[in-house]
């Protein structure tokens, strides 16, 4: 058991199907150390959502095994942290509401009051959103929304990180700008992290391996090391040879996968 104890969220032959004999994740198999990141690209419809869904344990049923440092992943001790493609905010709640509320749930005895409202407005300020506390979702755009779904799933401090396409409302700018905070506060709380994004930029930007969708169920995701791309400074990853070559790597096991 002890070899388990630090092993990470691994993922065995887990297989969903909403509708009995049609496949939505064709079998997914893959070990994502603690404190890792990997980011998941795919066609639309093959199952990354899914995936996280499974993970997060949104779904009724699937087959296969998902373990977090060797216990079910979904352990009362495993705190999942998502943010949905719909972001998952309350309307009814200020943005300064959405987060606290969040935190109430997953850590009821909490340091102080005060100390949780300066962790709202750390989290807040760390996304660029500190004048939208008091708003209320509905009358922001949905880049705004996006940032305070990352903002509420930092705060609650998650062992595991899922997000679903979580910069896909933002400009390319804002996007650019939105991926290096993000790396820069995932540095800082390492959490588990999978990553979905339709942006293969974006995948080599932000994960230590890059994992690669099939459309075809019966076909297995492709797993593609990134580390000498992770390893370097984030402003000067797009730029370098690595980067360039990542991206070739992965454009061919897009065109021979999906
Ligand atoms: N609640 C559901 N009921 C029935 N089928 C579903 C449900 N949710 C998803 N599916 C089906 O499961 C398959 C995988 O969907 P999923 O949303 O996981 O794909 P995806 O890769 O995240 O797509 P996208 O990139 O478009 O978001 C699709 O064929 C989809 O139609």
């Amino acid at each position: 058991m002890s070899s388990l104890r630090n092993s990470g969220l691994r993922i065995r032959g887990l297989q969903v199907e909403y509708t009995s004999g049609q496949p939505a994740l064709g079998q997914v198999s893959l070990t994502l150390p603690e404190h890792g990141i990997y980011t998941i690209i795919g066609p639309s419809g093959s199952g990354k959502s899914t995936l996280l869904r499974a993970v997060a344990g949104l779904l009724p049923s699937y087959e296969g095994e998902l373990l977090f440092n060797g216990k079910s992943v979904h352990d009362k001790e495993t705190l999942i942290g998502l943010v949905p493609q719909n972001y998952g905010l309350l309307p009814w709640k200020t943005v300064r509401d959405n987060i606290r509320v969040a935190m109430r749930i997953t850590s009821p005895d909490r340091e102080s009051k005060r100390v949780m409202e300066a962790e709202i407005s750390h989290w807040l300020k760390s996304m660029g959103i500190a004048e939208l506390a008091g708003r209320y979702p509905l009358s922001l755009s949905g880049g705004q929304q996006q940032r305070v779904a990352i903002a509420r799933a930092f705060a609650i401090r998650p062992t595991i990180l899922l997000l679903d396409e979580p910069f896909s409302a933002l400009d390319a700018i804002t996007r650019e700008a939105l991926q290096q905070i993000f790396l820069d506060n995932w540095l800082a709380h390492p959490a588990t992290t999978l990553f979905v994004t339709h942006d293969v930029e974006e995948a080599i930007l932000l994960g230590q391996k890059v994992i690669v969708m099939p459309s075809a169920k019966q076909d297995t995701p492709e797993i593609l090391d990134n580390t000498p791309v992770f390893a370097m400074k984030h402003e000067e990853k797009r730029d370098s040879n690595e980067f360039f070559e990542q991206s070739k790597r992965i454009r061919k096991v897009m065109l021979a996968k999906w």
